[in-house]
């Protein structure tokens, strides 16, 4: 399951390193290449895209994934009302949140993730920095209770989450909030969406970026 948030408001971080308008098309870009990729794991069975975006529900489908309308009531509400949605429609199978940003993702990498949480009850993995989070999964018939939002790693730990350490995989760990995250993220390798819109986005001069 991946949240994505009205493409106007979003990336909100990038505004000191992104010249001004290009944001909503990088956050598109960056949504259409995690779940390109999220679709082609061999652990995942379908991907549901929580959003209230016309624009992305539209390309999303297009890529072959489900889409489910936002209830406007923050992050931590959507996951938890899309997670019912996908527990509904398969309620023998694990559901897993994987943030929007991610344009790095390699499939073997995402799979890596989703086996080292298959059999554990709620898991996590932490994002590059070590303070928020990536992915949160819950086995079948347990509730997901997402508490995503800054320093949300020690709030999966507090909620009983088990971190994940599984090896390399960095590419699911590095989401896009700051202009060094889009650095890190171009040097691991960004995907198609991604890589097709960059020529174009005018990066603003370092000493400006946040
Ligand atoms: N459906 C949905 N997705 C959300 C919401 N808020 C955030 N997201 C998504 O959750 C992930 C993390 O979002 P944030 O880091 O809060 O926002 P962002 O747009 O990525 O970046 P900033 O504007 O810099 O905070 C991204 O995939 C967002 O699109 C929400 O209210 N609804
Ligand atoms: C919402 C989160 O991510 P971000 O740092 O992108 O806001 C989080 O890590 O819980």
């Amino acid at each position: 399951m991946v949240p994505v948030k009205p493409l106007s408001i979003a990336k909100s971080r990038l505004a000191g390193t992104i010249g001004p308008g290009h944001r909503p098309e990088l956050a598109l870009a960056f949504a259409l290449d995690t779940v390109r990729t999220a679709l082609t794991c061999d652990r995942v069975h379908g991907v549901l895209v929580v959003t209230d975006d016309a624009r992305v529900a539209a390309a999303i489908r297009a890529l072959g994934a489900d889409v489910v309308a936002d209830v406007g009531a923050g992050l931590n509400a959507a996951l938890a009302h899309g997670a019912r949605i996908a527990g509904a429609a398969r309620p023998h199978t694990g559901v897993a949140a994987l943030s929007a940003d991610l344009p790095a993702l390699r499939a073997e990498e995402l799979d890596r993730v989703l086996a080292a949480a298959t059999g554990v009850r709620r898991a996590f993995l932490a994002d590059a920095a070590g303070v928020g989070t990536t992915l949160l999964a819950a086995a079948s018939g347990v509730a997901l209770a997402p508490g995503f939002g800054g320093p949300s790693r020690a709030r999966h730990l507090a909620s009983g989450a088990v971190e994940l350490t599984p090896y390399d995989v960095d590419s699911v760990r590095r989401d896009v909030d700051t202009g060094e995250d889009l650095r890190a993220a171009i040097g691991l390798g960004v995907g198609a969406a991604t890589a097709a819109v960059l020529p174009s986005v005018p990066f603003l001069p370092r000493a400006a970026a946040s």
